[in-house]
């Protein structure tokens, strides 16, 4: 039984000129309870828009279809509706935490602020402890902190609900490889102690280097092409948008992606890996996620 089963969310935005973003695409994901899931894809595939969804922030424009159930201690929940409860069901950790604090009181006050709303009894001090930030920065306002430190002030404040599942969203982008490695051990010991953690991260190299997610989700202009465990697909990937990713890490060989990243206003309902990848068969015509063991990977389908 998964702790979060999403199933075909799909999240189209509409612009201002009448066209409309494909922000999520029949999005299926099931994350299993104490372990993490790192979802990978390029810049601008959807990660964020995966986490806005489910943290209820998208654009109240937005037409969403598809379904995230929640596994908790009170039975099974819509992830989308206001009873799933932001900050103890749901945590996030923003990809940009410095906006994610107002500028007019200490990082500490708001830490404090956010314990006494969600009922939880930690203390600031501690918090940030376990995230990595100095203490005495708790007393600083939020432009006060370099972008580094804002990240773990943000994880810190992300802690205060001890939240069933945690969406962390690049929370090391602006850290330095050893810093990034003590989040990573942080977020483990949060998957061991039983939370359940979604990585979203574009860091490949560090995630191998840290070996820090179980299972690795990858996405491609709004769809996931595969998914499963995360040391099988960076030995052997399925997909060929995997393998091409992967082919373009420097201890790869530093292959280019092939093709332009494809923009998602206004795509095709299908898959469109092929506009990337011209060689590809695996796209071009309708597609599916099949299941083969513990893994999935998106074919074209008969
Ligand atoms: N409010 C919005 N209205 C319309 N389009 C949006 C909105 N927010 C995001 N988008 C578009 O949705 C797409 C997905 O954005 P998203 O932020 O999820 O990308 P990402 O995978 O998180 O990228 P990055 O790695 O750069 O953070 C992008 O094409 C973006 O331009
Ligand atoms: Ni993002």
């Amino acid at each position: 039984m998964p702790r979060l089963a999403i199933d075909d969310l799909t999240v189209r935005l509409a612009l201002r000129d009448g066209r409309s973003v494909h922000a999520l695409s029949e999005v299926t994901l099931h994350l299993r309870p104490g372990t993490i899931t790192a979802l990978i894809g390029e810049s601008g595939c959807g990660k964020s828009i995966l986490a806005a969804a489910l943290m209820r922030l998208l654009p109240p424009t937005a037409r969403v279809s598809g379904t995230a159930r929640l596994a908790i201690g009170r039975g099974v929940i819509d992830a989308l509706s206001p009873r799933c409860r932001r900050g103890t069901d749901i945590g996030l950790v923003p990809q940009s935490p410095a906006t994610s604090f107002t500028p007019v009181r200490t990082v500490g006050s708001q830490i404090r602020e956010t314990i006494a709303a969600l009922g939880g009894n930690h203390e600031p001090r501690d918090l940030a402890e376990r995230a990595g930030l100095p203490p005495g920065l708790l007393q600083r306002y939020p432009h006060e902190l370099s972008g580094g430190q804002a990240q773990r002030a943000a994880i810190a404040a992300a802690l205060a609900g001890d939240p069933t599942v945690l969406i962390a969203d690049e929370p090391t982008s602006q850290l330095d490889p050893a810093l990034a490695s003590s989040t990573h051990r942080l977020l483990r010991e949060l998957a061991t102690a039983g939370t359940t953690i979604l990585l979203i991260s574009h860091d490949l190299a560090a995630l191998q280097r840290d070996a820090v997610a179980d299972r690795l989700a990858v996405m491609h202009a709004s769809r996931i092409m595969e998914e499963g465990p995360a040391g099988d697909i960076l030995a052997d990937p399925w997909h060929d948008y995997t393998r091409d990713l992967l082919a373009a890490l420097p201890e790869r060989g530093l292959r280019p992606l092939p093709g332009n990243p494809v923009s998602l206003t206004d795509l095709p309902e299908e898959c469109v890996y092929h506009r990337r990848n011209p060689a590809t068969r695996q796209s071009g015509g309708t597609t599916a996620l099949l299941a083969a063991g513990d893994r999935v990977v998106r074919q074209r389908t008969p």
